[in-house]
């Protein structure tokens, strides 16, 4: 069993986009701690299932982050369940967690389920809007969540998610001062070593996603960078 513990930094592959053959291999070969998939919208079994065997073909951790009950397939090393702390709906809190548990319980072995507490802080990002986060939130706002998560819910994972835009680096180091056990993931804008290293300071996880499909060799520089930031200021 692979320990999500010990990563630092982590490709996250959009099912609902394309990439190519030679790409892949480029991500898969990075040195990167794990491959996690998943997105927003147009998430469906056969783009999951498809995706996750041409990642197969490489021997790192691939994980998925399911977003739809319906897009759950085996096969994965881990599977990251989020649920977003900072939603004003209770569906994306517990409520499809809930339905899904109640349909499948008897199937899921629990050693492969992580749960991750979302803080979703990009107002104009897709997954804000769909699962209607309160995302004005100040240092203490968020460094009361991370409180939340790990002394009173006890998550493995945090996760400041600024899909699509880079974040507030005082924001990170905030939520990262509360936390001892729980692991703080940090994802959104990190398109080049710069910000990775920002961010790698703070977060003990840097999730990079939408820079693999619009400059790969930025990409591919973020691990090393990543890697070699000593990090926790
Ligand atoms: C192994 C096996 C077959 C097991 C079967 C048993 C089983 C069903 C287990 C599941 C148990 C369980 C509790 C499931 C939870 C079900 C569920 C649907 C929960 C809701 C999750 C949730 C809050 C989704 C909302 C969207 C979200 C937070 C998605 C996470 C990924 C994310 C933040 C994507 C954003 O990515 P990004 O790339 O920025 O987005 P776009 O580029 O697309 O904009
Ligand atoms: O796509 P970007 O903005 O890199 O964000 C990565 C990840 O946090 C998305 O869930
Ligand atoms: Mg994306």
């Amino acid at each position: 069993m692979y320990d999500f513990r010990e990563w630092k930094h982590i490709f996250k592959l959009d099912p609902n986009k394309e990439i190519k053959d030679e790409a892949l291999e480029q991500i898969c070969e990075s040195g990167t701690d794990a491959i996690m998939i998943g997105g927003t919208d147009g998430v469906t079994l056969e783009k999951v299932i498809n995706l996750m065997a041409r990642v197969r073909r490489y021997p790192l951790p691939c994980v998925l982050e399911i977003s739809t009950i319906d897009s759950i397939t085996p096969g994965f090393d881990l599977y990251f369940i989020p649920s977003v702390l900072n939603s004003s709906s209770r569906d994306w809190i517990l409520g499809q967690h809930h339905l899904a548990v109640k349909e499948f319980g008897h199937w899921i072995n629990w050693q492969e389920m992580i749960v991750e507490g979302y803080c979703i802080l990009n107002e104009n990002s897709k997954v804000a809007q769909l699962t209607n986060a309160m995302t004005k939130l100040d240092a203490e706002d968020v460094a009361a969540y991370a409180q939340m998560a790990e002394k009173m819910f006890h998550l493995p994972i945090l996760y400041i998610e600024y899909s699509g835009t880079y974040g507030n680096p005082e924001i990170v180091k905030s939520a990262k001062n509360h936390l001892e056990n729980t692991i703080l993931f940090y994802g959104g804008g990190i398109d080049s070593v710069a910000k990775a290293c920002e961010m790698a300071n703070y977060a003990d996880v840097v999730v990079v996603g939408n820079v693999i499909y619009e400059n790969i060799s930025e990409a591919l520089k973020t691990v090393q960078a990543v890697k070699a930031t000593v990090g926790n200021d």
